[in-house]
């Protein structure tokens, strides 16, 4: 059987209303008495009013610019190095911690993360996707330590825009049909790729049944328990899959899409969890599943997911072989499908997904 590694979880991880306010005993605990705390501009504005008064711990506090680059993390480790810090405390989104972890590696720092957005499974993955200084992504690093604590203030997350949450729901969901399309035709699978498989499930279930009331807790700025649930399954469930699947827990079709669809503009401005779900719509008319895809517009249609590319901003001209093109070079995830994909496939694919569209819309 072929091996694989499994990335495990934080060292400890709670979600918790008012659990910031433990933060300083938690420190302590870990012998972590001088921290860096890393944060961003709106990150900050966000957490600012959760954030714990400290007594014993001594707090230096570094805002970054806003990227994850390879020079902005040489410029947190040689702050780091610069003092007598025991750990590196990051509070934001995604790049936040995402740099946070790149720069605990360089100086061998433990690092805790304190989550602002529920966007993503970065505040679970020992891993970091890296850009240029100009925002263009070059690749993604991996570490071998993962976070000492993560804590999840879920009103801290409530603070983030709607559309983030409804972005990472999209992603999320791609989780269970970039991994099914991999594991569900495998035999044997061993107990970590069961466990990565379940999860995969179970992030799809969740989000399926619990989305459309968490986004209800932001039209009333009232945490509830569908929220807290979504946000788990979008930042630890999410995160699982991956830890345990390894190569196939990642992605397949749905993210080959989302990347071929970047050659357009007109695309750029869209959240990438939102390109994503048209990319699990688009992966399954690869697979010919109408009626899952019936099933997820209506879902989309729910939680203002995109299921069309109008509704991605996109014009029915557009160069629709670029993007497929794009979609199918050699090293996209695309190929880990069962069956080959070429790019006339993902035209024609994308084409009956809109032609379905058009016609729902005229009532046929
Ligand atoms: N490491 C991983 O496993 C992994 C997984 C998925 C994505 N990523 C990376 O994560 C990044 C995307 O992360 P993201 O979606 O969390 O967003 P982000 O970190 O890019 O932040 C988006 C914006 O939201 C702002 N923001 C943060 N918290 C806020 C709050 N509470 N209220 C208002 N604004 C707030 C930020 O300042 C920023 O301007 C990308 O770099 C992506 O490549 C990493
Ligand atoms: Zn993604």
């Amino acid at each position: 059987m072929e091996s694989l590694v499994v990335r495990g979880a934080p060292h400890e991880y709670v979600l918790e209303e008012g659990i910031l306010s433990s933060l300083e005993t938690k420190l302590k605990a870990r012998g972590f008495h001088h921290v860096l705390v890393v944060h961003g501009d709106a990150s900050w504005k966000a957490a600012e009013r959760f954030w714990p008064e400290f007594t014993a711990v001594e707090a230096t506090y570094w805002q970054y610019n806003g990227i994850c680059s390879q020079n902005q993390m040489d410029q947190l480790a040689a702050v780091v190095q610069s003092g007598e810090y025991d750990a590196i405390v990051g509070v934001g989104g995604g790049k936040l911690l995402d740099l946070v972890k790149g720069g605990a590696y360089q100086t061998k720092r433990p690092y805790v993360l304190v989550p602002t957005l529920a966007s993503n499974c970065a505040p679970w993955t020992p891993l970091a996707a890296v850009y240029t200084d100009e925002g263009t992504y070059t690749h993604y690093d991996v570490y071998p330590e993962n976070a000492s604590l993560l804590l999840l203030e879920p009103r801290l997350l409530l603070t983030a825009p709607k559309e983030l949450f409804v972005a990472g729901i999209g992603d999320t969901l791609a989780k269970w049909y970039e991994a099914d399309v991999q594991l569900g035709s495998m035999d044997e699978k061993s107990p970590a790729l069961e466990v990565a498989y379940y999860t995969a499930k179970l992030c799809r279930d969740i989000l399926l049944e619990k989305s459309d009331e968490a986004l209800r807790a932001f039209d009333i700025g009232e945490v509830s328990t569908a929220f807290c649930k979504v946000a788990e399954t979008i930042i630890m469930l999410g995160g699982m899959v991956g830890g345990f699947g390894d190569q196939y827990g990642r992605i397949a079709g749905a993210h080959s899409i989302h990347n071929g669809l970047t050659v357009l503009a007109e695309t750029h401005g869209i959240l990438h969890g939102d390109k994503v779900a048209y990319g699990i719509l688009v992966q399954l008319a690869l697979e010919e599943k109408w009626h899952e895809i019936e099933a997820l517009r209506l879902f989309y249609e729910k939680v203002g997911l995109p299921y069309s590319l109008t509704q991605l901003g996109i014009s029915l001209q557009a160069d629709l072989r670029s993007v497929a093109e794009k979609a199918t070079v050699a090293e996209e995830s695309i190929h880990v499908m069962p069956f080959p994909v070429s790019a006339d496939a993902v035209v024609s694919a994308i084409k009956k997904l809109e032609e379905k569209n058009e016609g729902l819309q005229a009532g046929v």
